[in-house]
């Protein structure tokens, strides 16, 4: 039976435990990340070829880290049409919201007569992509990774993706990749993948950034090399909330609940109500649908759902959405009658999903919006993958005669200030230098 936790009888301690899910348990995998990064760093590909047959593949060749043109075309014919037909429809989905984030690429204002403000955007240069593969196959994380960074228009992308035991690349992630018009794929997984994007191998391209969902190992990886590569956002163990009222479907609320719960022993997913009622029935459904999963899949849900998941029974509506907004869930699923009505009071949510009509799964493979979204807290300041993970900003400025007349006293007056005599002089001395 899965666990109902009374959020008025909880400890602050337990309460704090709660918050903290998995995410932060990384002390054993950074010291291994430290290792394995020190010789990437120190030995570049023979220390990286070592590491790939230690940890994913034991027969792996430095010449075939690079995933082929003949693989590409195996795995177009290996995939069922109907699997391709399903990326497809989830590509266009994923594209058209993308497309549709794209900023001008250049926003030039006049704030006050002569004086003109704004920004330039321009695509960074190389991305790294991260696509998992250990307890899943992932080529929706494949599109909605690439996508982006296509029309963001990042003109070096590379993707790294772990192989299986006989060397292999999930063959959907290739097709999805190339769907996305992105070919340099390499068979490389968790820490060794990171490391060699951020400090570039022979092999491999060092890149501007990086950026993907990755287990623990991969965290720790990016932990590390934070300082030495922009490390995108934390995307760690899957995670959600099931926000639900006395109007709730208690099957529906049940099935959901079990959606994330399954990535893994580490994800967290909670069902949070105000209803006793619903939590009671919801619980005996979660009974009964865990035995429809295969094996594996139960005991990741029940290991997730008895450490950091459950049931979570709160006092009321308002209290639900307090407990949401400081928990702050990868996927946030609005079960309550007026969806809608709550929608304001929603404050940290890596994706926020309304109604019955729009469960978690929809949007993890095909709703268009992006599926990798920050977890363990961070949807308090950090974004879903965007276009504009792919995308920085420089500021552009252009005066007039009138509008540096405007200024000058005011940059004059600051500058001798901040005591930056050179800062002053430029304008100053600059009186009889201009026509
Ligand atoms: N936040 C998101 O948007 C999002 C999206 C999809 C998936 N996820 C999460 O991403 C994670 C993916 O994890 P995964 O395990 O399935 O795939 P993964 O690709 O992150 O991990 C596989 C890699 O782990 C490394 N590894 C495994 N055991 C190791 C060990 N003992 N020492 C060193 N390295 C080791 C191997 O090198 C292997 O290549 C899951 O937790 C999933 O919930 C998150
Ligand atoms: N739930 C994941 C993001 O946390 C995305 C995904 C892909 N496949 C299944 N699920
Ligand atoms: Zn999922």
């Amino acid at each position: 039976m899965v666990r109902i936790l009374r959020l008025a009888e909880m400890t602050s301690q337990d309460l704090s435990a709660l918050k903290r899910r998995a995410e932060l348990n990384i002390e054993q995998a950074l010291s291994i990340a430290k290792e394995v990064i020190d010789q990437i760093r120190q030995r570049g590909d023979a220390a990286l070829i070592e590491y790939v047959r230690k940890f994913d593949y034991a027969g792996a060749e430095l010449e075939n880290l690079k995933v082929s043109e003949q693989e590409f075309a195996e795995a177009r014919e290996s995939i069922e049409p109907e699997i391709k037909s399903a990326l497809h429809q989830a590509f266009v989905n994923i594209k058209e919201v993308h497309e549709r984030q794209m900023p001008e690429e250049i926003q030039l204002a006049e704030i006050d007569s002569g004086i003109f403000a704004g920004e330039k955007v321009t695509p960074i240069a190389s991305a790294g992509l991260y696509v998992p593969r250990g307890k899943g196959a992932f080529p929706s994380v494949m599109l909605m990774l690439t996508i982006p960074a296509k029309v963001a228009g990042v003109s070096k992308i590379i993707v790294c993706t772990p192989p299986d035991k006989n060397g292999k690349v999930e063959p959907a992630s290739l097709v999805a990749a190339e769907m996305a018009g992105v070919k340099d794929v390499y068979r490389l997984g968790g820490i060794q993948a990171i490391a060699a994007m951020a400090l570039g191998t022979g092999i491999v391209p060092k890149v501007d950034k990086i950026t993907g969902p990755c287990n623990v190992y991969g965290s720790a990886a990016k932990r590390i090399l934070y300082g030495t590569v922009d490390v995108g956002l934390p995307a760690g163990p899957s995670e959600s909330i099931i926000l639900a009222d006395e109007h709730t479907d208690p099957q529906i609320a049940a099935l959901d609940l079990l959606v994330e719960a399954e990535h893994g022993p580490e994800s967290a997913a909670l069902l949070v109500t105000h209803d006793e009622s619903l939590a009671l029935k919801a619980a005996k459904y979660v009974s009964e649908y865990l035995t429809k999963l295969p094996q594996w899949r139960q005991e990741f849900c029940e290991k997730g759902l008895s450490s950091y998941g459950g049931i979570l029974l709160t006092r009321s509506l308002e209290e639900s959405l307090e407990f949401v907004n400081e928990y702050a869930p990868e996927h946030l699923e609005v079960l309550v009658k007026e969806p809608f009505s709550v929608l304001g009071k929603i404050k940290n949510a890596g994706e926020i999903l309304l109604g019955p009509y729009t469960p978690i799964p929809v949007s993890n493979y095909c709703l268009g919006v992006n599926a990798i979204l920050p977890t363990g807290g961070f949807a308090r300041s950090y974004s879903a993958v965007s276009v504009f993970d792919f995308l920085k900003r420089a500021g552009i400025g252009y005066l007039t005669p009138e509008g540096y007349a405007k200024l000058k006293q005011t940059t004059q007056t600051l500058a001798t200030y901040e005591g930056f005599a050179a800062h002053a002089m430029a304008i100053q001395e600059r009186e009889g230098l201009l026509d």
